[in-house]
């Protein structure tokens, strides 16, 4: 039986370490507070991130991370991307040898632009070949209320991919295996800045065009970019890649399209904050793809107006005249 340690018991971890326990795994869900871990293991529920959700008997939590991480086969990292590298210095003593490390994460971190597999070989110089990433259309709710998905398990070592996607296959969650890591980290965390677009204008009172429209010039941006750092063109049409990226921008359960909504409201950068304890990646990572994409020529224009919108004081209504009034172009 695979034995995995999940370090994250937020809303995406705590789903996938019941996704991996329906699988049959036995699974040692990790969360940084006491109270909480106390709570999950008294419960069989985290009430906090996933209320009404129960969690089957083969997911024990812990504040441990000693004790979670002893003897797993896998080791799931499902923590803000810009807390991993912290977290991660911590763990890191603690991880068995030769034990896969699955990134759920969708964000590039700031000040390196690295992608979270670079930050996790980096960290724990493990090879690339023993670093995994999970990405697709996964709102957390859905799949925990056991909603039909499909996800990408993306690693250069196709034995490790594969034993993942036995790892987690259950009737409700379907992963394919791709060897494009580059190509699924930049669609997860690229969406994640679309859908602040999208959020904005859904608040600005903008429809179902203004969506398409802004869908599918993301998915041009995420491309460009992608193609030039070493992804595959298909991967971006694929469920990391479109796939995530309409179910992010479409649907109200998105953390960053909610966000984006509520700017296109009125509210500030930091009112929303104070609104949530919940992470919307694309705020911080608009600035570290922008980066990205300065650093190797790529012309990001929405990723531009998003941060323009987070970090300059931008007003959303600007936003829009400065996209729409660009220098017209064939497609
Ligand atoms: N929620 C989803 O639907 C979903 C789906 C796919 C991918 N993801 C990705 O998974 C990652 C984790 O997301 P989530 O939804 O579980 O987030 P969340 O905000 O629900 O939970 C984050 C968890 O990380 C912990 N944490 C550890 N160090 C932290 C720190 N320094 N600052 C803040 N929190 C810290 C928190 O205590 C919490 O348990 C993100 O990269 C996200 O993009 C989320
Ligand atoms: O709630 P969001 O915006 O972080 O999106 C969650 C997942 O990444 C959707 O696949």
């Amino acid at each position: 039986m695979t034995r995995a340690a999940v370090l994250g018991a937020g809303s995406w971890g705590t789903t996938f370490a019941k996704v991996l326990a329906d699988a049959g795994c036995e699974v040692m869900l990790h969360a940084r507070r006491p109270e909480l871990a106390k709570s999950i293991a008294e419960d069989g529920e985290n009430r906090e991130y996933l209320p009404g959700i129960r969690l089957p008997a083969s997911v024990r939590a812990t504040a441990d991370a000693a004790e979670a991480l002893l003897d797993a086969d896998v080791v799931v990292l499902a923590v803000p991307s810009q807390s991993l590298r912290d977290n991660l210095t911590g763990w890191a003593p603690l991880l068995p040898a030769d034990a896969t490390l699955l990134s759920l994460m969708k964000g590039i971190e700031l000040g390196t632009t690295k992608r979270m597999s670079e930050v996790i070989c980096e960290v724990t110089g493990a090879g690339p070949d023993r670093v995994a990433v999970l990405s697709g259309p996964n709102l957390a709710r859905e799949i925990a209320e056991e909603q039909p998905a499909a996800t990408v398990i993306a690693c250069t070592d196709t034995a490790r991919a594969e034993a993942l996607q036995a790892a987690c296959h259950t009737p409700y969650f379907r992963p394919y295996t791709n060897p494009d890591v580059i190509g699924c980290e930049l669609g997860g965390a690229v969406k994640n800045v679309i859908a602040l677009a999208c959020g904005i204008a859904e608040g600005l009172g903008f429809g179902d065009n203004t969506r398409a429209s802004l869908i599918t010039r993301g998915l041009a941006e995420t491309a460009r970019l992608g193609l030039v750092l070493g992804g595959e063109l298909t991967t971006f049409a694929g469920l990391a890649g479109m796939g995530d990226l309409v179910a992010t921008c479409s649907s109200p359960l998105s953390r960053n399209r909610t966000f984006g909504e509520k700017l296109g409201r009125g509210m500030t950068v930091a009112q929303v904050q104070e609104s949530t304890r919940q992470t919307a990646e694309g705020v911080k990572s608009c600035r570290s793809v922008l980066d990205l994409a300065r650093a190797h020529d790529v012309y990001v224009p929405l990723t531009e107006a998003v941060v323009r919108v987070c970090h300059e004081g931008e007003a959303p209504a600007q936003m829009v005249k400065e996209i729409m009034s660009r220098e017209a172009k064939p497609e």
